[in-house]
């Protein structure tokens, strides 16, 4: 039985500035969106009878339909039905490596990898825009997963505006494993305390345009300027997220004060990281972290900037 392996990475948001609500209930959003090299292993595997199946031992993630790896199965299943009736169902197999709920798109990442996968698995040669188009119907931040590397995120997190790659960028993440923060309250929440800040109008729009911050971020990517990015981190959720998870802002406090490039929360968090120039950097880091914070419940991970969302292994 033919089978795929696949690396999905997490993300991070150098840059995440809420703007607006949009009629679909969604929010407008500018984002700057990176791949890091903290991955789950995907295998993608042919088997003889007509299902969809899914296999992870972590106790946090479902193994059922409401997986979102086996809800990209269901969704490519849905429009290529001649695909499984001549090559058999699929088993996915998740190796789970990404922390589940901390804002690093875990999730999200597993579908664009069993997207990519199937595509192969079921000789479908689907163009990658394709496969960003079927990841959108199902998450806001799977097309940018499929692509990866560095983007611009604009509309509801689904246009995607390719940057120059920062090589060589290193980041230490953590997060306190009894730290979840659900994405759709995060969402309700900053809506709820600064939705009279939005853009509602032309005239808004251009007024917010006149200042928006991540001009300042873009330039520095395109730059390749490793300060400068350090310097222009930015995310909106801290706000509301730091004043409910008073241990993660008190995380957020201690990496900063360790040095690095600069530190941040990730998406609607809890993780936080802080960038590094080098790989030694980012591991003394770590273990100054470590030192600064000996908790069993804190997670520490080093990680690299990658070129790419997904990477094909076998
Ligand atoms: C916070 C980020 O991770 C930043 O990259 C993303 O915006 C979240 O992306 P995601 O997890 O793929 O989100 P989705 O699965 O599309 O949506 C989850 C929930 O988040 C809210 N949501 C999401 C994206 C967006 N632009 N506006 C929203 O209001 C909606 O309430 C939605 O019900
Ligand atoms: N393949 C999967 N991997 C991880 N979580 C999954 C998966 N499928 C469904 N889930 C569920 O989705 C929820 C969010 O998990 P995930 O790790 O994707 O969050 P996240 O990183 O905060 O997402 P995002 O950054 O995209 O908002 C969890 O409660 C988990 O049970």
């Amino acid at each position: 039985m033919r089978s795929y392996t696949l690396l999905a990475a997490a993300k991070i948001n150098l840059y995440l500035e809420i703007v607006g609500s949009r009629p679909d209930g969604f929010h407008e959003l500018i984002m700057v969106m990176q791949s890091v090299s903290l991955c789950d292993r995907i295998t993608v595997r042919s088997i003889g009878v007509d299902e969809i199946r899914v296999r992870c031992d972590h106790p946090l993630v479902p193994a059922d339909e409401t997986n979102l790896a086996y809800k990209a199965a269901a969704l490519v299943m849905s429009q290529y039905p001649g695909a499984m009736a001549k090559l058999g169902g699929v088993e996915i197999t998740i190796e789970k490596q990404i922390p589940v709920g901390a804002g690093l798109a875990g999730g999200s990442s597993n579908a664009a990898a069993v997207l990519v996968g199937l595509d192969l698995l079921w000789n479908l040669g689907l163009t990658q825009s394709e496969l960003q188009e079927l990841g959108a119907e199902l998450g806001s931040d799977i097309p940018f997963c499929v692509s990866g590397g560095t983007a611009i995120a604009t509309g509801r997190g689904e246009q995607l505006d390719a940057l120059p790659g920062i090589d060589n960028l290193h980041l230490v993440i953590a997060k306190y494993e009894s730290e979840f923060v659900s994405t759709p309250w995060a969402y309700k929440t900053y809506r709820a305390e600064y939705g009279d800040t939005y853009v509602t109008d032309a005239k808004g729009w251009q007024e917010r345009q006149a200042q928006v911050r991540s001009g300042e971020m873009v330039r520095a990517v395109a730059r390749r300027d490793a300060i400068a990015v350090g310097q222009h981190l930015c995310n909106d959720f801290e706000k509301i997220v730091l004043e409910a998870h008073p241990k993660t802002a008190a995380l957020k406090a201690t990496m900063a004060d360790l040095g690095g490039l600069g530190t941040l929360m990730s998406g609607s968090g809890p993780s936080v990281f802080t960038l590094a120039g080098s790989e030694a950097e980012a591991k003394e880091l770590a273990t100054k972290l470590r030192t600064a914070l000996p908790d069993s419940d804190l997670g520490v991970w080093t990680a690299q900037f990658l070129p790419s969302g997904v990477q094909l292994v076998s």
